[in-house]
């Protein structure tokens, strides 16, 4: 089975008002466990690879052999899009082309935006011709983004009608006070900046540093044109507690199979919390004949 492009499955999902669930790969296991949690609640997920970790994964093209193999052997049956998060560069978007992602995200945020504009259209060119779909970003998440500690930059209403106007992007990760990693206190989202976007670039919008938001702005953002929503650090805390928990009961057990099955386990029951919270179980169905890459 291949993967889908990301387009279709948010023009659906923003349609009938649900956002899907990008998940953060961070290893074989927990790329199972993602699957599985999808699987189990029948929703269309993206799967994703962030650039920071692509090495650590061991390059493009074992992401992609081994997710394609995962989705076979676990008989797989809910859309999956294999998608590049945060890509650090031009070349890098097209080389995960190459690989066989069937999305890529430009992060041009730091460049100025006309930079960001040019450098944004030769990356949705390369990947429109392969029929692989393209996120971009306007404005700066804080927290830790590609290594680097961001200052939050609200994204410009103006700059993102011009943005999406000029770039053809399929989805705009348009930053409106999310943070990746833990927040510190309540997070406060722009909202009036959101409905004023939403409804002037009309493309479905993505929301960078989810873990933390308190349900009630997750609604308002799914409402407000959120088809896709980010979810990482709130995995990863799932899992750490988990092994700790384990380590700190199991003092002499060595296998990192049964150290570490508490933990992915903890994964998956939060990939499907999360699909639940979005609106999107039981929406793979009306997805499912969908073009594969
Ligand atoms: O935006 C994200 C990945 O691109 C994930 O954000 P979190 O750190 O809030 O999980
Ligand atoms: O969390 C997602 C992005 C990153 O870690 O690079
Ligand atoms: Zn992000």
């Amino acid at each position: 089975m291949g993967f889908v492009p990301m387009a279709p499955l948010l023009a659906d999902a923003k349609k009938d008002s649900y956002a899907i669930g990008q998940f953060n790969i961070n290893g074989l296991q927990w790329a199972k466990a993602i699957l599985a949690g999808a699987e189990s609640q029948q929703s269309p997920v993206i799967a994703a690879a962030s650039d920071r970790l692509i090495d650590y994964l061991g390059g493009f093209q074992t992401v992609v052999a081994m997710m394609g193999a995962l989705t076979d052997e676990l008989g797989i049956t809910v859309p999956v899009v294999l998608h590049l998060d945060h890509g650090l560069s031009i070349e890098r978007c097209k080389k995960a082309v190459d690989a066989g992602f069937s999305s890529v995200m430009f992060d041009g945020s730091h460049y100025p935006i006309n930079e960001n504009i040019d450098m944004t259209k030769e990356v949705v060119a390369y990947a429109h011709a392969h029929n692989v779909s393209v996120e971009g970003e306007v404005g700066t998440v804080g927290g830790i983004e590609d290594g680097l500690m961001a200052e939050i930059k609200y994204a410009d209403v103006e700059e993102c009608q011009r943005f999406v106007c000029e770039t053809n992007v399929d989805a705009l990760a348009a930053a409106l006070g999310s943070v990746h990693g833990k927040y510190k206190g309540e997070p406060k989202l722009g909202f009036n900046e959101m409905a004023a976007i939403s409804a002037s670039t009309n493309v479905p919008l993505v929301l960078h540093g989810a873990s933390g938001i308190p349900d009630e702005q997750l609604q308002r953002a799914i409402k407000l044109g959120h088809a896709k929503i980010n979810i990482n650090t709130e995995c990863m805390i799932a899992w750490s507690d988990a092994c700790r928990t384990t380590f700190a009961e199991q003092e002499t057990a060595f296998e990192p199979r049964l150290l570490l099955q508490e933990g992915l386990a903890m994964v998956q029951a939060t990939v499907e919390k999360k699909i639940k919270q979005f609106g999107a179980a039981n929406k793979a169905a009306g997805s499912a004949s969908l073009q594969r890459r």
